[in-house]
């Protein structure tokens, strides 16, 4: 019988420009994949730091002196010539102007419309985290009333929130589908997405109202046997056990709660910010933190490792739809 092969552990940048556009290269002659393209990076030396080893790499690679970068996933995949471990960070402040210092072309990109290929096979369900905006809204009806709560998350859309969450548990089933109509027609004016969580409605409602995908919650989460067939999946976690069956079942991201005390679960025990980094590290998909946050805790939420931050009662906080704080 063959060893299995060691795992090779590799830094990859998300070098993110002003406009939110992000570097790709493309990986010179000699190297396996030679022509596929690749966010910046490489393997980790023996004895090195994650995050040193990203420094070296990127002055190595392109010259540039990386001021602040933060932890974001972690993907194993297995090649024929090796199994790899890319940990991966978003690269936001730098010194310096990339230029390709091992013959390797550069090129700008953005997530949602990626113009050169082939990509490195690692890398699809990378750019798709990528297109997931910093923060997730969720709609508060309960607690406001329909009026008010679409006419929030109007203003939140216009102020460039681009990711809902249409959790709605209590509500009856007339008032529920005028509301879940209204919310999805404002969320796709402004070109946004929206789930809709399990604990609302199903794969039915999602299709008949044009929604985008599904949240469950974390008991629906932990009773499902395969992802189901629509585009976007989610799910709500409270702990690294449910973060481990998100990324199982190939969850497009994950919301961990609750960070902070908050109303909505005032007996629930808060998991503060070092144990969610905790339970974040090492994760294969994007986690919102949320809980008793507001729109100044994204820059805390992305040092804790986290994808963003998802807002509830504060949801008209949104401030632009940048990965930059
Ligand atoms: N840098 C980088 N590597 C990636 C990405 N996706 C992906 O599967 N990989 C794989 C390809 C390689 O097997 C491995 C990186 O190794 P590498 O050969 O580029 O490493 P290196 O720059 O240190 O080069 P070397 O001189 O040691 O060969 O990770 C990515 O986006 N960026």
């Amino acid at each position: 019988m063959r060893p299995a092969p060691s795992i090779v552990e590799v830094v990859a940048a998300i070098i993110i420009g002003s406009d939110g556009s992000f570097l790709l290269a493309r990986r010179p002659e000699g190297k396996p994949y030679a022509g596929y393209w690749e966010f910046p990076g490489g393997k980790v030396n023996p004895e090195e730091s994650l995050l040193r080893a990203l420094k070296r790499e990127l002055l190595e690679e392109l010259g540039i002196h990386v001021k602040h970068a933060y932890p974001w996933i972690t993907r194993t995949f297995t090649y024929p010539h090796a199994r790899v471990r890319l940990h991966f960070y978003r690269v936001v402040e730098w010194h310096g102007e990339p230029h390709p210092h091992e013959d390797q072309e550069l090129s700008w990109q953005f997530a949602d419309n990626v113009s050169v290929e082939p990509l490195l096979p690692a890398n699809a369900p990378v750019l798709r985290a990528l297109a997931l905006p910093p923060v997730y809204g969720i709609t508060n009806a309960a607690e406001w009333g329909p009026q008010i709560a679409a006419a929030r998350i109007g203003h939140a859309l216009q102020k460039g929130l681009r990711l809902v969450q249409l959790r709605e548990k209590g509500m009856r089933s007339k008032a529920l589908d005028a509301f879940a109509r209204e919310v999805t027609a404002l969320a796709h004016h402004y070109g946004a997405r929206i789930l809709v969580n399990s604990g609302t409605g199903n794969e039915s409602l999602c299709q008949e109202l044009d929604m985008d995908g599904i949240h469950f919650t974390s008991a629906d989460l932990m009773n499902l046997s395969k992802r189901p067939d629509v585009e976007w999946c989610a799910a709500s976690c409270h702990n690294a056990e449910e973060l481990f069956r998100a990324e199982q079942l190939e969850m497009d991201f994950a919301v961990l709660a609750p960070v902070l005390p908050t109303l909505s679960h005032p007996d629930s025990p808060v998991l503060g910010w070092r144990k969610l980094a905790r339970i974040i590290h090492g994760s294969a998909i994007p986690v919102y933190a949320l809980g008793g946050l507001q729109s100044e805790d994204l820059a805390i939420a992305w040092e804790h490792g986290a994808h963003g931050i998802a807002l509830m009662r504060r949801i008209e906080q949104v401030r632009g739809t940048g990965q930059k704080a």
